[in-house]
C-alpha cells in the first residue's frame, strides 16, 4: 500500500492546484485517484479521511473556480457578503465598479438580473440579490443553522439586523442637514428596538441560535462595529452584546479580516459617493 504521508502529499499539493481547473467533482475525485495511482480501496479511504466538506471548504473547492464579486470600491450591500465569505475561509476577489461604461457594459452583458449590485460570481452562477447571495453561503458553509426552524430564526435576526444597516449604509448619500436627524434615529432605533432583541437572545447563549455560529452572529458582528464607529459607547448598555463582540473578534477568520491590509472596506467617503452616484446616474 502507498505510504499515507506520500498520498497526503500528493493530495493536498494535487487538490491546491486543480481545484481551480475541474467543473465537475466526480471528475476531480477520479483524477486525482488515477494520479496518485491508487487503488480503489486506498483511494476511499483516502478520500472518506479527506475530501470531506472541511477540505473542500479548505481549499476553497467550488465548482468554476474562483469568486468574484462586482461592485463599488466600498461597503454598502457587498460588505456582508465580503465579511460572511471571510468568516467562511473562501477567497475571493473583486472587481470595482468605478465608470458608469463599466455598469452599462454589465447591463448589455446581461450579467445583472435585476440591472443591480451586488454582483458575485461563484459556482458557475452569476449571482444577485443580497439576501439570496448570503443565504447562499451561508448553506454552503454551514453557517445558516442544523433545521428550519433554526433557519427562519437565523432570517429574522439577519433581517433585523439588516434593516438597522440599511439605516446606517443610507447616511454618506444624505444631504447634510439631514444627517444629524438621521443619526439621531439610528442612535434611538438601535438602542431601543434591536440590541435589546440582540442582549436578551444572547444572554444565555454563545450564538444568537443554536449551538454555532450562524450569519445572523456574522451580521450581527459587523453591524456593533458600525454602530461604534458613529457612536463609540453605544454597547455600554448592552454588555452581553459587548462580550459577544469581543468572542467574535477572537475567531481566527475575523482576527484576520479585522487587520489592516485585508478585504474589509473602509466607512464610506466623499469619493465613494461620487463613485455610486456617477455610475448609477443618481442624484441624492
Ligand atoms: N434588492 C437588491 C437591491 C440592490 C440595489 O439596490 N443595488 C443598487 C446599488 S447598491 C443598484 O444597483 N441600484 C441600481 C438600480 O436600482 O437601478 C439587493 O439587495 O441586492
Amino acid at each position: 500500500m502507498m505510504p499515507c504521508r506520500h498520498v497526503n502529499l500528493q493530495l493536498n499539493s494535487h487538490v491546491g492546484h486543480m481545484t481551480q481547473c475541474f467543473t465537475e467533482v466526480h471528475f476531480f475525485f477520479r483524477t486525482v485517484s488515477r494520479l496518485c495511482k491508487l487503488t480503489y480501496s486506498e483511494f476511499t479511504h483516502v478520500k472518506s479521511a479527506y475530501l470531506s466538506l472541511d477540505i473542500l471548504v479548505k481549499y476553497n473547492f467550488t465548482m468554476s473556480g474562483k469568486v468574484v464579486l462586482t461592485y463599488f470600491n466600498g461597503r454598502g450591500r457587498m460588505e456582508s457578503i465580503r465579511w460572511l465569505l471571510a468568516v467562511a475561509g473562501v477567497e475571493f476577489e473583486e472587481v470595482n465598479i468605478t465608470k458608469r461604461q463599466e455598469y452599462v457594459k454589465l447591463l448589455s452583458d446581461g450579467a445583472l438580473m435585476f440591472e443591480q449590485v451586488p454582483l458575485v460570481e461563484m459556482d458557475g452562477m452569476k449571482l444577485v440579490q443580497t439576501k439570496a447571495i448570503l443565504n447562499y453561503i451561508a448553506g454552503k458553509y454551514s453557517l445558516y443553522g442544523k433545521d428550519l426552524k433554526e433557519r427562519v430564526m437565523i432570517d429574522m435576526y439577519a433581517e433585523g439586523v439588516q434593516d438597522l444597516m440599511q439605516l446606517m449604509m443610507a447616511l454618506p448619500f444624505m444631504p447634510p442637514d439631514a444627517n444629524k436627524t438621521k443619526l439621531e434615529e439610528i442612535e434611538r432605533k438601535a438602542t431601543s428596538r434591536y440590541l435589546p432583541v440582540f442582549e436578551k437572545a444572547l444572554f444565555s447563549s454563545q450564538y444568537l441560535v443554536g449551538n454555532q455560529l450562524s450569519c445572523a452572529d456574522v451580521q450581527l458582528l459587523e453591524t456593533t462595529l458600525m454602530l461604534e464607529e458613529k457612536f463609540p459607547t453605544i454597547l455600554s448598555k448592552f454588555p452581553v452584546v459587548k462580550a459577544f463582540q469581543g468572542r467574535m473578534k477572537s475567531l481566527p477568520a475575523i482576527h484576520k479580516f479585522l487587520q489592516p491590509g485585508s478585504k474589509r472596506k473602509p466607512q464610506s467617503d466623499d469619493i465613494y459617493v461620487k463613485t455610486v452616484c456617477e455610475v448609477l446616474d443618481f442624484k441624492p
